[in-house]
């Protein structure tokens, strides 16, 4: 595989006799499948590209929370705002468990927090599309989490520790969210007006191409794979995990007596896959660069929860001082 890797360009792998002892042996170790955990030696680049997609990855859970909060009042029942409170109060707890998974390598949450407000540092693509018609919310959980969980299953296995761990609990959540989603399509194709079977059919229609963007660019075009392969924070590329997405789905959009708006996908035989049409990179893109439909309003919404709780977080940092003076008394 490394020399695959070294081949391939990018940003450059070292092979392994360009490594220092340290770097070898830390290769070794990844190699041998041991965890890496904080108190480990570890090579900057392991750690600054961990940091970036940990960071990111925990912007995603705790952006991702808005599209949605858009539809808790107006949810069609008191069980479907009970799970959508529930669900988002899931993502709110896995952004923390990412948030200290990433404190492990040293970063401070913060500063991260505000690499994410001053545009820095990026979050899914998928959260600057807005949630039209409650059939979005639907279509969230199963497509939007779903391909959240094809990604996160495989970094279960990450080589760092402490993500990992984060990510086996999360999977768990994840494969709720997909359920409920997938609940609430199945209910409006099986018992709604004509209306909300085009409902459904509309919103399918808009995420389809945004869900495939998750899994990021073709994997000649992604900067950080082989790096990333090499060290196995990666364990799967980005284009192999869109396939499985794709194959996985399809039955279910059948099932659900919809379509995907592509005259491309047809099962493959020979491949053993579906065959599927290029993605617009384009959109994709505009959309990291900023110019999505939403991601203006996604930030500001950030930025005010964090000024609006400001003396929220002063009152708890007061209280544990409090607290701790007592005990100490
Ligand atoms: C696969 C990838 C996302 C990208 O691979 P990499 O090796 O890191 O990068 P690569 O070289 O291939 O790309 C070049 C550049 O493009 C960036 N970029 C790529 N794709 C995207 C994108 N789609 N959106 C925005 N940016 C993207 C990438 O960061 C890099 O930029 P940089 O160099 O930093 O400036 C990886 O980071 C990963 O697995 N992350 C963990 C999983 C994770 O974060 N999941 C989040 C969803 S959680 C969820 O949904 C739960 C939920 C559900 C429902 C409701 C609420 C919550």
């Amino acid at each position: 595989m490394y020399a695959q890797l070294v081949e391939t360009g990018a940003k450059r792998v070292k092979s392994l006799d360009e490594m220092s002892p340290e770097e070898r042996a830390f290769q070794e170790r990844i190699d041998a499948e041991i965890k890496i955990e904080p108190k480990n030696w570890m090579p900057d680049g392991y750690r600054q590209t961990l940091i970036r997609q940990i960071s990111q990855h925990a912007h995603s859970e705790v952006v991702g929370m808005l599209p949605e909060g858009n539809w808790v009042t107006r949810a069609p029942t008191l069980k479907r705002k009970l799970q959508l409170m529930a669900k988002i109060q899931d993502e709110a707890g896995h952004g923390l468990y990412l948030y200290s998974a990433m404190e492990t390598l040293g970063a401070d949450r913060d500063e991260e927090i505000e690499k994410l407000h001053n545009g820095k540092a990026k979050y899914s693509s998928i959260f600057n599309y807005p949630t039209l018609s409650w059939a979005d919310i639907g279509t969230i959980g199963w497509l939007v989490d779903g391909a959240a969980i094809v990604n996160q299953v495989v970094l279960q296995r990450t080589s760092y520790g402490p993500y990992s761990r984060a990510m086996i609990r999360i999977c768990k959540e994840e494969s709720f969210h997909q359920r409920q989603g997938y609940q609430i399509l199945l209910d409006l194709m099986r018992h709604g007006t004509d209306e909300q079977k085009q409902m459904v059919q509309d919103s399918i229609n808009r995420f389809w191409w945004p869900a495939l963007m998750m899994f990021g660019p073709h994997d000649d075009d992604s900067p950080n794979s082989q790096q990333s392969m090499a060290w196995k924070i990666k364990r799967k590329s980005n284009d192999e995990l869109r396939q499985m997405f794709i194959d996985q789905t399809v039955p279910q959009l059948e099932f659900l007596g919809c379509t995907a708006p592509d005259p491309d996908l047809k099962w493959n035989e020979e491949r053993g896959h579906y065959d599927f049409g290029e993605i617009n990179w384009q959109e994709f893109y505009d959309v990291l660069k900023g110019n999505g439909p939403c991601n203006r309003e996604r930030i500001a919404t950030r930025k005010k929860a964090i000024e609006e709780g400001a003396w929220v977080r002063e009152a708890a940092v007061a209280y544990a001082e409090k607290q701790k003076q007592r005990a100490a008394a």
